[in-house]
């Protein structure tokens, strides 16, 4: 039945040959496969998370690597810049940043790191070594509005992901008015970094990214999103796990690492 009110509705937009229709078509193309598509809410998020460390034994390295190059390839096909600053958070999202600033150093852009706190932990310390090593700079200061606008093109938000609890605590308040109050583009790793997991944007927090990478699978959250460009990252899901979880995920097209919902 779905699949004759969609072709009655394609029909109906080809009818109307003009431009806007063809992006009409586009865009209800991309909303059906969205509304096949499972999003998770956080417990589900973390439960695949842990399942992929204990069931399947991958290690959070191998995961991040991955999801931090999806991301780079994302922003690479959505943006033509170079100046980009990433702002990375205390967790395994603020991970995946430093892996895709790596990434995207490697394919000739401009990354800079705002990383207000650092984790004492071996594996945020060698990316950050990493990242240090091939002479990507380290923002000491919290930049200030104008900063941002005179001197980047792009900031990657990999600030908070599927654990985030709101409200944002004190010290990530300046970066999060940052993020709310720019003028340039944002594009958003996993989470649009303040909004809620599951409800999306909260009062406090509400920035509204143009790219948003939802990695292994969307979160609730992205159901509110209304940028231009959603990509799935993270291509290490075993068919097993997404089976057992329903993830009805898009194809990624041949040796593609990510791919547009
Ligand atoms: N399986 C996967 O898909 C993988 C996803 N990856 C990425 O990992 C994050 C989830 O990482 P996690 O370490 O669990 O948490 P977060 O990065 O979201 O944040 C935890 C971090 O943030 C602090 N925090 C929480 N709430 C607040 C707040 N209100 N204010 C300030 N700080 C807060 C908390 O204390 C922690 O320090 C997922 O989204 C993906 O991006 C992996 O890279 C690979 C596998
Ligand atoms: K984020």
């Amino acid at each position: 039945m779905q699949i004759f009110t969609n072709i009655t509705k394609i029909r109906t937009i080809l009818a109307e040959n003009t431009y806007s229709s063809i992006q009409k078509l586009r865009r209800f193309i991309s909303l059906s496969q969205f509304q096949k598509m499972k999003f998770l809410n956080q417990t589900e998020a973390t439960n695949i998370d842990v399942e992929l460390f204990n069931v399947y034994k991958f290690s959070v390295d191998q995961l991040m690597e991955l999801a931090g190059l999806s991301c780079s390839h994302a922003v690479a096909k959505c943006f033509d810049v170079s100046r980009i600053l990433i702002c990375c958070g205390p967790g395994n999202n603020g991970g995946d940043g430093l892996v895709c600033a790596r990434h995207l150093s490697l394919m000739g852009y401009k990354p800079y790191i705002y990383y207000p706190k650092p984790t004492p932990k071996p594996l945020y310390e060698n990316l950050t070594h990493q990242c240090k090593a091939m002479n990507i700079p380290f923002i000491e200061k919290c930049p200030e509005q104008n900063e941002v606008a005179n001197c980047y093109e792009l900031i990657i938000d990999a600030l908070f992901g599927f654990s985030f609890q709101p409200p944002v605590r004190e010290d990530f308040v300046p970066i999060m008015k940052v993020l709310q109050e720019t003028k340039i583009p944002i594009a958003s790793v996993d989470i649009p970094s303040g909004w809620h997991v599951e409800n999306g944007k909260n009062t406090d927090c509400d920035i509204e990214p143009t790219l948003l990478i939802s990695l292994t699978a969307p979160k609730k959250c992205a159901e509110f999103f209304k940028g231009p460009y959603h990509y799935l990252g993270g291509r290490f899901v075993p068919p097993s796990l997404k089976d057992k979880y329903k993830l009805d995920l898009p194809e990624y097209p041949g040796i593609e690492t990510c791919v547009k919902i």
